[in-house]
């Protein structure tokens, strides 16, 4: 059986330049318990690789290997994780899916300030566009822990970040009173409760 976690697990997801590590930096100071991985970083520190993409030019993640080293990791529960592609985490570890979304042209300047070829920010416009995103979340984790926030401007990031620590204050209040409650539980009185 699945031991019980004491922090949740976040997974912050969304198109590339949609603010997912900004986010997530933030949301690093704002949980100094929370353990943050950020996916890319991860895969090619522990050569998680299976290939190359000559056309993306992008390594191809192994992503068996990458799940055997990070489920451990996240089994303990309080990680925060960042990566654009969500629908390989199983179900069970994921307590909370956060998808960023980003205006088009917003999204645009971002990613050619990044430096990507034409080619490679077309194919994430229209990703974005298209919702693919937040199509793999739904498709992947319970609808009612999947939220989609916005992301343009700063003011949405601060207040994005403001939620996500009050959604984990709340798993916490709810998951450390659930313990106690079990703990100091009255076995059940007997009583029909007839309230006529
Ligand atoms: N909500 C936001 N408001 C303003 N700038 C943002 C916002 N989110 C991200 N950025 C900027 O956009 C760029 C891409 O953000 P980043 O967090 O690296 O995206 P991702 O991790 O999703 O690829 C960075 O320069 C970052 O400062």
């Amino acid at each position: 059986m699945e031991p019980r976690r004491y922090q949740p697990n976040v997974l912050v997801t969304g198109t590339p330049g949609c603010g997912k590590s900004t986010t997530c930096e933030l949301l690093e100071r704002r949980l100094p318990d929370f353990q943050y991985y950020n996916i890319s970083e991860f895969a090619k520190e522990h050569e998680c690789y299976d290939g190359y993409d000559e056309h993306r030019k992008s390594h191809i993640v192994d992503e068996d290997k990458l799940l055997d080293l990070l489920e451990p990791l996240l089994r303990k529960g309080g990680a925060i994780v960042d990566w654009h592609v969500n629908d390989v985490f199983p179900e069970r570890l994921i307590d909370l899916v956060v998808v960023l979304r980003c205006d088009n042209s917003i999204l645009y300047k971002r990613l050619n300030k990044r430096g990507y070829h034409k080619s490679k920010i077309d194919e994430n416009i229209d990703a974005e566009i298209m919702g693919v995103i937040m199509q793999d979340a739904v498709e992947s984790y319970e609808q009612e822990i999947v939220v989609e926030l916005q992301s343009d401007n700063t003011a949405q990031m601060e207040s994005n970040v403001d939620r996500i620590v009050s959604w984990v204050e709340l798993w916490q209040s709810q998951h450390h009173s659930g313990v106690t409650n079990e703990l100091t539980a009255q076995p059940e009185s007997g009583s029909d409760g007839d309230d006529d």
